[in-house]
């Protein structure tokens, strides 16, 4: 993915993770992370368990921290639930954790009937986003018979037509086809939302503004993508290498 658009920090009150400390079950998690993300475009990578789907569930403020404070554009998104909806969306590795509604019309058009559009109006929007991603035909496909790469598109479609200012995407490429992948990656490309884009596919952030190398709950490596993405590549081949599992 290719980015023309200069970078975009200045005065932007983008996300504030201030001293956050996370536990799950006895396994701490974060233990006093703080990042603030202004960047038009962010990627954060790490190995399995890193904490990446941790932070981006905070982000989205669909848990609270322990300790310290997660804002996104001032938004105490943990405690203020409805702010936070239209301010933060997030698209799932599993759609399965996200759709509710029978059918691909009912499913896309609930955000935008809880964000107050009347029923025709959000119908339209359905029907134009479906049209921009090639499937008109689905408005009344039952979800369940989609595959699980359709579902994930539906999740996507459904994040996209909510327009919140922050939009974090985990694992958005997984299991699409080359050509919707592609489609969807011009598609983010053009986007004046800030991106957080969890990834284990290093060449798709390859045009972003910034990537955070997360390992075990803590920053590892911050700067530009290329920098960042060799030393993790480096390390990871190191890894890889070797026989052992222990340290998974
Ligand atoms: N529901 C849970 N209960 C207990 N521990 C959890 C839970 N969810 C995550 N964890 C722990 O939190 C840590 C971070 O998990 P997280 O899902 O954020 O990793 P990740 O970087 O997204 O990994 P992956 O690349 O495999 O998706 C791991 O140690 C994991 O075991």
């Amino acid at each position: 993915m290719t980015r023309t658009k200069a970078v975009q920090t200045m005065g932007i009150p983008g996300i504030e993770i201030n001293g956050v400390a996370l536990s799950h079950g006895g396994t701490r998690v974060f233990d006093g992370l703080t990042l603030d993300l202004r960047e038009d475009r962010v990627a954060v990578i790490g190995r399995n368990g890193a904490g990446k789907t941790q932070l981006a569930r905070l982000i989205s403020g669909l848990g609270a921290p322990d300790a310290g404070t997660v804002r996104v554009h001032g938004v105490d998104v943990a405690h203020d639930r409805k702010a936070a909806l239209s301010t933060v969306g997030i698209l799932f590795q599993n759609p399965d954790h996200q759709i509710i509604f029978p059918t691909v019309e009912e499913e896309l058009s609930f955000g935008l009937r809880n964000q107050g559009h009347d029923a025709a109006a959000a119908t339209r929007s359905v029907a134009s986003i479906l049209s921009r991603f090639g499937r008109s035909d689905w408005a009344a496909r039952p979800v369940i018979e989609l595959s699980q790469g359709q579902r994930h598109l539906v999740c996507l479609m459904a994040v996209l037509l909510m327009a919140p200012r922050v939009i974090v995407l985990d694992e958005p490429f997984a299991g699409l086809d080359m050509a919707t992948a592609l489609r969807l990656s011009r598609y983010l490309d053009a986007l004046d939302q800030q991106l957080v884009h969890i990834t284990h596919d290093l060449d798709a952030i390859a045009g972003y503004d910034r990537a955070i190398w997360l390992d075990a709950g803590a920053v590892r490596a911050d700067g530009a993508p290329d920098q960042v993405v060799a030393a993790y590549r480096a390390e990871m081949a190191a890894l890889g290498g070797s026989d052992a599992f222990t340290d998974l």
